[in-house]
């Protein structure tokens, strides 16, 4: 039997895509309990099981496995654990995420960023850190992961506000965009719509957008509103002692990341370039099928799309095909040799034979 409290890991997140994975496990362990991981530190993590907070290491096969599919246990993953001898946590099973935001490191290695997320605030300053093009690359990257993307615009109080009209015009209505302080309890109820029970969120962006004020923010507590002051002991109502998942008063789950100004995509060619909803939808009514809107005649992408953001779509997935390319080629390459090594050594053998 696996020891689970649906309704107190609703609270942390559970969700309908990790049940059912659960009910398709060949041989979950017995005595093995379902927990969400919400911190990790080298190789020892922090589970919240929906009351308490479990501090646990991995089986050496549960790496093992993982690693070799360029995975790893991350914040916001579900693993079954139970408990050692000398009151150690072990981890037994990690449950295959529903969604995974992942990056590419320069030597190639995915890192993994976060599990079992819903929405992705793509957190960026109305100040000097401004830029439309890591803007999209941000979104087709979490969209790539089948993550919901939010633009969270900071420093409304301070940044220039024109930058929130920019980023209207320049993206497809379909994704959001707000322009928030985020110092002030006011971008709680900007940001509601996304803050539902169950609802996990990861907040992504540079170092010094403001992730942290406004994880901040939203977590704070609104006696003004509510009339409550905060009850028990802070465990399961409020993970406030985990640093990376934490449980907002509205019920949802915020995980902090650290600053990333920029990472490579951990998706193909093809779904990067999916993720671009007015590209897609306008290419069918070019008048060559194949066209690649660089230029040709009749182009109904070029005629839509402002013309930095296409060109930016351009290099994206130029950069990610190189990315594939690269890999193929050299098994192409690596084949095309043995192919002709063969052959010279059968003309060889053919000669003196
Ligand atoms: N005025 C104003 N200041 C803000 C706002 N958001 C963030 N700041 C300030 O900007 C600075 C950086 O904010 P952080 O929240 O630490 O940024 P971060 O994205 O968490 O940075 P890292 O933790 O390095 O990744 C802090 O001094 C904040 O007080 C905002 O909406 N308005
Ligand atoms: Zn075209």
């Amino acid at each position: 039997m696996i020891d689970i409290d649906f309704d107190k890991l609703r609270r942390i997140g559970l969700a309908q895509g990790i049940t059912s994975r659960l009910g398709e496990l060949a041989s979950p362990v017995p005595g093995t309990r379902l927990a969400r991981v919400t911190e990790t530190q080298r190789d020892v993590f922090t589970l919240h099981d929906g009351t308490h907070e479990l501090r646990a290491r991995a089986l050496a096969r549960v790496s093992e496995v993982l690693q070799a599919d360029g995975d790893a246990l991350t914040i916001g993953d579900w693993v079954l654990a139970a408990p050692g001898e000398h009151g150690q946590w072990w981890i037994h099973e990690r449950i295959a995420p529903v969604t995974q935001i992942a990056r590419r490191a320069n030597d190639g290695r995915r890192q993994t960023l976060a599990s079992n997320v819903d929405t992705a605030l793509l957190v960026m300053g109305m100040d000097n850190d401004f830029n439309l093009r890591r803007m999209e690359r941000y979104i087709a990257i979490v969209k790539a992961a089948d993550v919901a993307p939010v633009v969270v615009l900071t420093k409304a109080d301070i940044g220039a506000r024109e930058h929130y009209r920019e980023m209207c015009d320049r993206l497809p209505a379909t994704i959001p965009v707000l322009a928030v302080n985020g110092t002030s309890p006011s971008a709680r109820k900007e940001l509601a719509p996304w803050l539902a029970p169950g609802c996990t969120l990861v907040l992504l962006g540079a170092s010094g957008a403001g992730k942290s004020t406004l994880t901040n923010t939203l977590l704070a507590s609104d006696v003004q509103d509510t009339g409550e002051v905060r009850r028990g002991d802070g465990r399961g109502q409020h993970t406030t002692t985990a640093r990376s998942l934490h449980l907002c008063e509205t019920g949802a789950c915020i995980i902090d990341t650290p600053g990333l100004r920029t990472w490579r995509p951990d998706a193909d060619a093809q779904s990067l370039a999916a993720t671009y909803d007015d590209v897609q939808s306008f290419a069918p009514l070019c008048r060559f099928r194949d066209c690649r809107h660089e230029g040709e005649p009749g182009c109904a992408v070029r005629e839509h799309v402002a013309q930095d953001r296409l060109v930016n779509f351009q290099k994206l997935v130029r950069d990610a095909e190189r990315v594939n390319l690269t890999a193929l080629d050299r098994i192409q390459v690596r084949k095309k040799w043995k192919k002709l090594h063969k052959a010279g050594a059968a003309r060889t053998r053919d000669k003196r034979g």
